[in-house]
C-alpha cells in the first residue's frame, strides 16, 4: 500500500547568468531560485495494483520516486509505503522495496553479474535457501544463465537491464519503483522486461509504480495511470477513461476488397491514411459503431478494425490542455 498526502518537493537552487562578469558578482552576491518540483500531489496505491506514472521531461516523475523511496525527505506532506515512512530508510522498509533506474546502473560495474549478485545478497542478508532459489528463478525467467560470468561493462544495454532487475528482485520486495525500466532496449528487449514485469507482479502480487516514456511499456502492464505535469498531478484513473476523455474521435481501418473512389468516403469520415486498399477514417468516437455498420453495408469491404489514437498522442493532449 502506497499512500501520498499532499506532497510537496522544493528545490533551492543557484542561479548564474553565464559569463565572466556573472561568474564573480556571484561570489559575492549569490541569487536563488526555488524549484517546485513536485507539489500538492495525493494518491494512493493498494497492494498489488500496476500504476503506470506519465508525464513529460521534467514533470517530477523521478523526484516523486525518490520521495517513495526514501532517497529524498519531502519538503511538505506524507508519504506512507507499507507503513513505513520512506524517508528514515529503515532496513525493514528497504528489504521490502526495490528501485529500478534505466539510466542508472546498481550492479557493481567490475564483477562478473553472478559475484554482482552476491554483493546484493549481503547488502539484503539473504539466507543461501532463500537466496538460491529467487536467483534460480530470475535466472530462468530473464534467460540469465550465459551472462553470469561476464563482467557487467561488458554486457549489452538490454543483457545489462535483465541483470539490474534481477539484482533489485533478489530480495522478492513486495513495491518495485520503476524508472524507464526499457529505456533504450530494442522492440525485443522491452518485450522481454514487459512480460518478466507482469510475470513479477503476478506470481508476487507486487505493487508496482512505473514511468516510461514507452507507451507500450505502460499500455501493457499498468490499466490505471497517474499523469503529473510541472510538479502537479493532472490525472488519476483508468487509462481506458483517459483515452476516452481525451479522444473525441477513433481510427476505423478498413481493407477494401476492391479499390473505391476516392469521393467515397465524403460521408463516412476523414480519410487519414490511404495505402492501396486500406484506408483509415477518423470517426468522431460517439459514431464510430453506426459508421462502421454503414461500411460493412455498402462497400465491398474485407476487414475492419476500429482502433483508438496512439496513446502519445492522447498524452500530448492532455498536457496541451493543461
Ligand atoms: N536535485 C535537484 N535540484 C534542483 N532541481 C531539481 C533536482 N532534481 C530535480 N530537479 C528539477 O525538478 C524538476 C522535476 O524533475 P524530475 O527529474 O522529477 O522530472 P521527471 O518527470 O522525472 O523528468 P524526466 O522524464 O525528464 O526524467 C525538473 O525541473 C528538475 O530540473
Amino acid at each position: 500500500m502506497i499512500e501520498v498526502r499532499d506532497l510537496a518537493k522544493h528545490f533551492r537552487v543557484h542561479r548564474r547568468q553565464p559569463g565572466l562578469r556573472a561568474a564573480f558578482r556571484a561570489l559575492v552576491h549569490r541569487e536563488h531560485v526555488t524549484v517546485h518540483a513536485v507539489d500538492q500531489v495525493s494518491f494512493t496505491i493498494p497492494t498489488g495494483e500496476v500504476v503506470g506514472f506519465l508525464g513529460p521531461n521534467g514533470a517530477g516523475k523521478t523526484t516523486t520516486l525518490k520521495c517513495l523511496t526514501g532517497l529524498l525527505h519531502p519538503t511538505v506532506g506524507s508519504v506512507r509505503v507499507l507503513g513505513h515512512t520512506p524517508h528514515r530508510r529503515e532496513p525493514a522498509f528497504l528489504r521490502r522495496i526495490s528501485l529500478v533506474m534505466g539510466q542508472r546502473n546498481a550492479l557493481f560495474w567490475d564483477l562478473p553479474a553472478a559475484d554482482a549478485f552476491e554483493v546484493n545478497r549481503a547488502i539484503y542478508g539473504l539466507t543461501g535457501a532463500a537466496y538460491r532459489s529467487a536467483l534460480d528463478e530470475l535466472v530462468t525467467l530473464l534467460d540469465l544463465e550465459p551472462l553470469l560470468t561476464k563482467q557487467v561493462r561488458v554486457l549489452s544495454l538490454g543483457e545489462r537491464m535483465r541483470c539490474e532487475l534481477a539484482g533489485a528482485l533478489l530480495h522478492r520486495p513486495d513495491v518495485l519503483f520503476l524508472d524507464e525500466p526499457t529505456l533504450g532496449l530494442d522492440v525485443n528487449g522491452q518485450a522481454a522486461v514487459r512480460a518478466f514485469l507482469r510475470d513479477y507482479n503476478a506470481r508476487y502480487g507486487a505493487t508496482v509504480l512505473l514511468t516510461s516514456h514507452y507507451m507500450g511499456d505502460v499500455t501493457a502492464l499498468a490499466r490505471r495511470v497517474l499523469v503529473i505535469d510541472r510538479g502537479t498531478l493532472r490525472f488519476d484513473g483508468d487509462l481506458a477513461a483517459l483515452v476516452e476523455a481525451h479522444s473525441p474521435h477513433r481510427l476505423i481501418r478498413v481493407t477494401l476488397r476492391e479499390a473505391v473512389p476516392a469521393q467515397t468516403w465524403v460521408g463516412f469520415g476523414e480519410v487519414s491514411a490511404a495505402d492501396g486498399a486500406v484506408v483509415t477514417l477518423v470517426v468522431p468516437r460517439a459514431e464510430t459503431a453506426a459508421v462502421a455498420a454503414r461500411l460493412l453495408a455498402t462497400l465491398p469491404v474485407e476487414d475492419v478494425a476500429i482502433e483508438d489514437p496512439p496513446v502519445e498522442d492522447i498524452i500530448r493532449a492532455v498536457f496541451t490542455h493543461a
